[in-house]
């Protein structure tokens, strides 16, 4: 069997053309365009890299891109000042301060700073809440793109078997949790399981998001099974995902390529959660079915 290749980037250009067609009708409400402001603390390249394209992206939109560099010198407390005055700024919609942040600053202290509302990562303890709970909230950039691919390929989640691979706070939780209010059935698997295969094989939904390359092995999916793979390992040949992406798009039914795959939704949900938060800051109603695509 030969896999459908499930096509991220084509699938998030389409998102960021949604998000971007929404934001006339805000000018035109509130007078301003959603604003986006994104902090980079040091000098990690690839982060530089995210930052960059964040940037780019959000002034394709037509939204308003403020950008914080700061050195790797920055202490807790100089970030708790910047974050301070970015939930203090009626011009700001969205806080995004991108991670990882350098060993010495307390990073969940600046996750809980920044107000919930204009938080569009999503991992303030108060939007993790809401999702666990099933209140509105914003929800993880990337968890959220992984929902979107699904639907691509499975109009109805209800009642599927899915599996996540790994249990951050950034993906492995929210995304079970996301995989719940889908009302699939959902196992987590992690570094403790006993035996992590015998649970992926049962799957119809694989979400692997581990961070070791090629963790998940065509012989642990089952024939058909749609694949996610969030992983983005940089290794001597290249990007790779978690999983074993030449044998295993063999087995599986449907299956994200690493590039190409969920990374271009972290960025393109993070512009649709920009017009989420702006929307409900300023009372202008959105038709999110609509903007998440025609099956959400
Ligand atoms: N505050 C945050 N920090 C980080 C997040 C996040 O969602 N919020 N996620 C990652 C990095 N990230 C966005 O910040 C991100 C990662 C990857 C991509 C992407 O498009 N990847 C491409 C490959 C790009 C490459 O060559 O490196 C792909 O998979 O096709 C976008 C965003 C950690 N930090």
């Amino acid at each position: 069997m030969s896999a459908t290749i499930i096509n991220g980037k084509a699938i998030a250009a389409e998102l960021r053309a949604r998000v971007a067609a929404q934001v006339p009708a805000f000018r035109d409400a509130t007078g301003r365009a959603p604003g986006l402001a994104v902090v980079l603390v040091g000098e990690d390249a690839a982060s530089a890299v995210y930052v960059r394209n964040k940037g780019r992206a959000t002034r394709e939109a037509g939204m308003e891109s403020i950008e914080h560099r700061l050195p790797d010198t920055t202490t807790t407390a100089e970030l708790l000042d910047l974050v301070g005055r970015l939930n203090a700024d009626p011009a700001v919609d969205g806080i995004l301060v991108q991670l990882p942040l350098p060993a010495a600053v307390d990073t969940q202290a600046v996750i809980e700073a920044i107000d919930p509302d204009k938080d569009v990562d999503g991992f303030h303890p108060v939007n993790a809440g809401r999702l666990a709970t099933g209140l509105d909230g914003l929800v993880p950039c990337t968890p959220l793109g992984c929902i979107l691919l699904l639907r691509t390929i499975h109009p109805h989640l209800a009642g599927l078997e899915a599996v996540v691979v790994g249990r951050s706070n950034i993906v492995g939780k929210p995304m079970a949790q996301l995989l719940l209010r889908e009302s699939c059935t959902v196992t987590v698997v992690h570094s403790r399981t006993r035996d992590a295969f015998a649970h992926i094989r049962q799957a119809d939904i694989v979400v692997a998001a581990v961070g070791i390359p090629g963790f998940v092995p065509a012989a642990a999916i089952k024939p058909g099974a749609t694949v996610i793979d969030v992983g983005i390992n940089r290794t001597d040949t290249g990007l790779v995902g978690d999983v074993d992406f030449a044998a295993a798009s063999e087995v599986a039914g449907a299956i994200t390529p690493v590039p190409g795959g969920v990374g271009p939704m972290t960025i393109a949900c993070l512009l649709r959660n920009t017009l989420v938060a702006a929307a409900r800051r300023e009372g202008v109603s959105l038709d999110l079915a609509t903007i998440d695509g025609a099956a959400a």
